[in-house]
Parts: C-alpha cells; structure tokens; sequence
C-alpha cells in the first residue's frame, strides 16, 4: 500500500532527516512530513543565518587585534546577501533532493498523530493523507520561540529569533529581552552590523547563566567595550508600539522607559507539540514528548512512538539532536529486526552536551560546571588558567583576553566538564568533548602534547596548574 512505511517522521529538520537517513539505511522504508522547510529552524532561521551574520563581526575583531592591519567598514548588503545565499535563499529544493535520494519520500504539509501508527498529513491546499507506519512514528517537530505574557508584548508583535535572523535592515536602536545564547550572539550581531543603540535586558544576575559565571563576565566586557547596553536585574513590566511597525517603548519597574526602533525577545523555546494529536495517543499537550535514553517515548502502549531534537527538550542543539537521530534511526532498525541493542542509547546528554556560543570571545563548554559537578555530589577541583598568557593567543593578536577552566572528578582523576572563553576558543572544544566523553585519565592527557605556538598550549596549561 503506498501510504505505508515502516517509519513515518514528523518534521523535517536536521533531526528528523538524520532518522530517515538512518532507518533507510538500517534497510527499513520512511516517509517525512515537513509543512514548512526540509532543513527546519537550523538552516533557515537559526544556527546558520546567525553565523553568517556573524562571521563578519568576529573577523573584524580579529583584525583589530593585529596591528599592522585595518579594516574599513562592514558592507552590511553584501554580509545580508551572503546569508541569503547561505540560506539558499529559503529554497529547500536542495534538501528535498538529499530526502529522496536517501531513499524517503518527502511529503509537504502539516503531520498530526491520528491514533496509534497514523500520521494524518494536510497540504496547504486542504487535502488530507493519512500515512500507516509499520515500525515507528518519530516526532522530530522542534521548537518555538517562547513569547513572556508581559502586557502589550505580543500586541507589539516583537521580533524572534524567526525575524532577526532573517532581517533585511539593521534597526538604529534595538532592545533585547533575555541574557541567553540567541540574545548574546543576537545583539553582537545586531551591533556590529550597525544598531547604533542596542540594550539588553537581563532578568537574572550576568549573561548566559548556564555556564561557569566568568564565561558571562568576559562577554559582558567585550559588549560594554563595543558599546552593547546590557542592565542586569532588569525585568520588563509593561511594552507598548501604538503603530505596527512603529516605535516601540519598553517600561521598566522602575526609572524611565526605554524606547527603540525593534524588539527582540530571545527568552528561550516551546516544544513544537501543540495540535500535532497527542492526546489521541494518551500523551500531554503543550510539553517536550518524555524520551528514554533509545529515543522512545515514554508511556505509549505497544513503544512505537520516538521524539527526537528540541522537541524532547533533552538538548536544544543540532548536534545534538542529529546524535540523538542517529541513535533512533538505528534503533528502530534494530527492534524491527527483533534486536534490542542494549549498548545503543543515548550517552553524550548525560555527560553535558558541547556548545559554542559563537560571539566574541567564542564561549564553549562541555561537561558539567563547577556548581553542576557540586550539585551532582562529586569531590571537585577546579583549575583555572589565563588564556592569554598561552604563547599561541598572544600571537594570535594584541589584548587576547580570555579564560579556561578544568573541572576534575578528583575521586577518578578524570575530566567532567572544561569551559573556553576567548577568542578562536571554538575549535578548541572538540578536544575537550573527547577527553570528557572517553573520560581519559589526566596522566594520560598529559601525553597528549599541544603544539607549539598554538592556543591549544593550553590544556599542558591546565594540566601543569592542576599539578602534573
Ligand atoms: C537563533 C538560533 C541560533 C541557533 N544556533 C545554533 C547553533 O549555532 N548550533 C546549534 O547546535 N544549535 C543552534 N540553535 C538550536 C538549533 O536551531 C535547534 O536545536 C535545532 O534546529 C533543532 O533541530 P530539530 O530538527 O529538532 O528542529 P527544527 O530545526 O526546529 O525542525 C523542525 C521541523 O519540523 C517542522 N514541523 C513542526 N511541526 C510540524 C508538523 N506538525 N508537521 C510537519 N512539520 C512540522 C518545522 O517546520 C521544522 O522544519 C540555534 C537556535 C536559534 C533559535
Ligand atoms: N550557538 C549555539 O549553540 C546556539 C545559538 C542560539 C541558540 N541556541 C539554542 O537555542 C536555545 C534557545 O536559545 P535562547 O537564547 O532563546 O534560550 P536560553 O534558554 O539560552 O536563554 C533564555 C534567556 O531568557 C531569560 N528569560 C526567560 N524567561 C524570561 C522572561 N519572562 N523575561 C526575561 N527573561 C527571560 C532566561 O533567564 C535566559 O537568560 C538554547 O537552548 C540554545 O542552546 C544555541
């Protein structure tokens, strides 16, 4: 029957393309629904029109490190062009290609769970599929920008990460509400792009409050350097924009408003869950869908349901949920074949996934924080280390500030999280996510010998401050 497959995922974005890829591969047939864009929110509206936008700026920075070397001033139209290209200017044509040449068929509309095993799908024109699986049904919907009930703020329809990413103009004066990675790496975009004023309203005590707190500390210097507004301790009570489009001013709870040309609220996502039938299966509305660590949704008679990426609300990254894919794809085969494949599960999460915070300084952390190592009841010992005085930064330009820290399982003497901030700092964090992954000993890291000049001196850094 040709609306039967063994697996039939929900959304395709790079989680719910990487389960295709590997159920078809695991020799199982597969069917994805997509009612938007193949590559979802990551390729279009996220992580890569974000980094295009701010490739330039980083550059930039780096340049003005290096004497001997100037830049002129941003082409704000040919950085905009690059990510519009780099967007394939939200044409999806290549990606739906990739699906069918996996082989899986693509089809074009909104999915919803009809019962167990069918997926109802509706086109844009109204017509109704319904699609049978005889495996698996995975959920792989994403998420969306959560909107706080402050008065009059959706009434000012604000921007989200959807708008600024894709933005077609620099607004003058830009207020930001929310101190997490999209409002980091937002307003940095924003600024170094040309938004002559740009205010970031942080609710709690520093920036990005889920890594270790000088990581925060160092972006804020760099934002006061460049002239980015950030208020801590700043609640909104009140937004009001009269005109669509128009001014907008944001009252604070005390002290005189605030008034900007646009709004961007970056105050974290909603599991993509809503009218997508979940109750039709016994699960709750409105929540990330529970997982094990196979990928399969938990309390769902007869375990045929799966949810992988932001949707689940385990790790809301691509790589991340791509790992998370490449698991359930591989499950499903397995089960089907009658194979349960004890060993294939989800592991990384549990370690603290990888995550670069691409603003300058680069922020990356994997593993655990000190106070999540604390909090998780290991003895702990933490070792601190000044990145620019690492030989390799130096080079790298004048005024290299930035900061590594080691948080170590003393009982194992192995490594359970290491946090990067500074410049190029990125590239440095695979190392880590190794070392933290495969726990490897300290003293057999030691062996592991950087070269010289580079800024990855300084893990013998960490390693020599730690006592070896
Ligand atoms: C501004 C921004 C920058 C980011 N930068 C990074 C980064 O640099 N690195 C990183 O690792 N992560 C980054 N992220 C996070 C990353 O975008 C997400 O973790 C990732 O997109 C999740 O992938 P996903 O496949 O789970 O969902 P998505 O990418 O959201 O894809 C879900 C897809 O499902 C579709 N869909 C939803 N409901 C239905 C339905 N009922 N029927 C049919 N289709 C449906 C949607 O249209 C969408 O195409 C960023 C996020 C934002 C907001
Ligand atoms: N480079 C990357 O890896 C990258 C880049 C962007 C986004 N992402 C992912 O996307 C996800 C979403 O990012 P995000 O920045 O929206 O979320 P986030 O969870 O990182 O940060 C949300 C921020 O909003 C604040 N906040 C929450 N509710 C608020 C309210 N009512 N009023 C004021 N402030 C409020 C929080 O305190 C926090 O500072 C993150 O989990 C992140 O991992 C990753």
């Amino acid at each position: 029957m040709a609306d039967e497959f063994d697996v039939i995922v929900i959304g395709a974005g790079p989680a719910g393309e990487n389960v295709v890829d590997r159920a078809v591969r695991g020799g199982l047939t597969a069917a994805i629904v997509e009612e938007r864009l193949a590559g979802g929110e990551c390729s279009y509206w996220a992580c890569v029109p974000s980094k295009a936008l701010l490739r330039p700026i980083d550059l930039a920075a780096e340049v003005s490190r290096v004497p001997g070397l100037s830049l002129g001033p941003i082409d704000v139209d040919k950085v905009l062009a690059r990510r519009d290209e780099a967007v394939s200017g939200y044409d999806d044509a290549g990606q739906v290609r990739w699906v069918e040449s996996v082989p899986a068929e693509f089809v074009r509309g909104r999915g919803r769970l009809d019962g167990p095993k069918r997926v109802r799908v509706t086109t844009d024109t109204g017509e109704e599929r319904v699609l049978t699986a005889r495996q698996a049904v995975v959920l792989a919907t994403g998420s969306t920008a959560a909107i706080p009930r402050t008065p009059g703020l959706a009434e000012a329809s604000p921007w989200t990460s959807h708008e600024v990413t894709a933005a077609s103009s620099v607004p003058e004066r830009l207020i930001v509400i929310g101190g997490g990675v999209v409002a980091c790496e937002m307003a940095q975009a924003m600024h170094g792009l040309g938004a002559r004023q740009t205010t970031v309203l942080v609710r709690g005590g520093r920036l990005l409050n889920r890594m270790e707190p000088f990581a925060g500390e160092l972006l804020a210097e760099s934002f006061a350097e460049a002239g980015i507004d950030v208020r801590t301790h700043t609640d909104v009570a009140r937004v009001e924009r009269p005109e669509p489009g128009g001014k907008v001013t944001v009252h604070l709870p005390e002290g005189p408003p605030l008034e900007a040309d646009e709004l961007l609220v970056a105050t974290g996502r909603h599991p993509a869950t809503r009218n997508l039938g979940l109750a039709s299966v016994g699960l709750p509305e409105d929540k990330p869908v529970e997982v094990d660590d196979s990928l399969r949704a938990t309390g769902v008679e007869g375990g045929w349901l799966y949810a992988v990426g932001d949707v689940n609300g385990r790790a809301l990254l691509t790589h991340m949920g791509k790992y998370q894919a490449r698991i359930c794809g591989d499950v499903i085969a397995a089960r089907a074949r009658g194979d349960e494949l004890p060993a294939m599960r989800d592991l990384a999460g549990g370690y603290g996934s990888p995550q670069v915070v691409f603003t300058d300084p680069q922020i990356c952390a994997v593993g655990r924080t000190e106070e999540a190592a604390r909090a998780d009841g290991f003895r702990v010992r933490v070792v601190d280390y000044d990145m620019g005085s690492v030989t390799g930064a130096y080079l790298l330009g004048d005024g290299y500030r930035g900061k590594a820290r080691a948080v170590v399982d003393e009982d194992r003497k192995v490594l359970l999280g290491v946090t990067f901030a500074g410049p190029g700092a990125a590239e440095l964090l695979h190392a880590a996510t190794i070392a933290v992954t495969a726990e490897v000993p300290l003293d057999r890291l030691w062996h592991a010998v950087p070269s010289f000049p580079t800024v990855s001196e300084i893990w013998l850094r960490l390693l020599e401050a730690y006592g070896l």
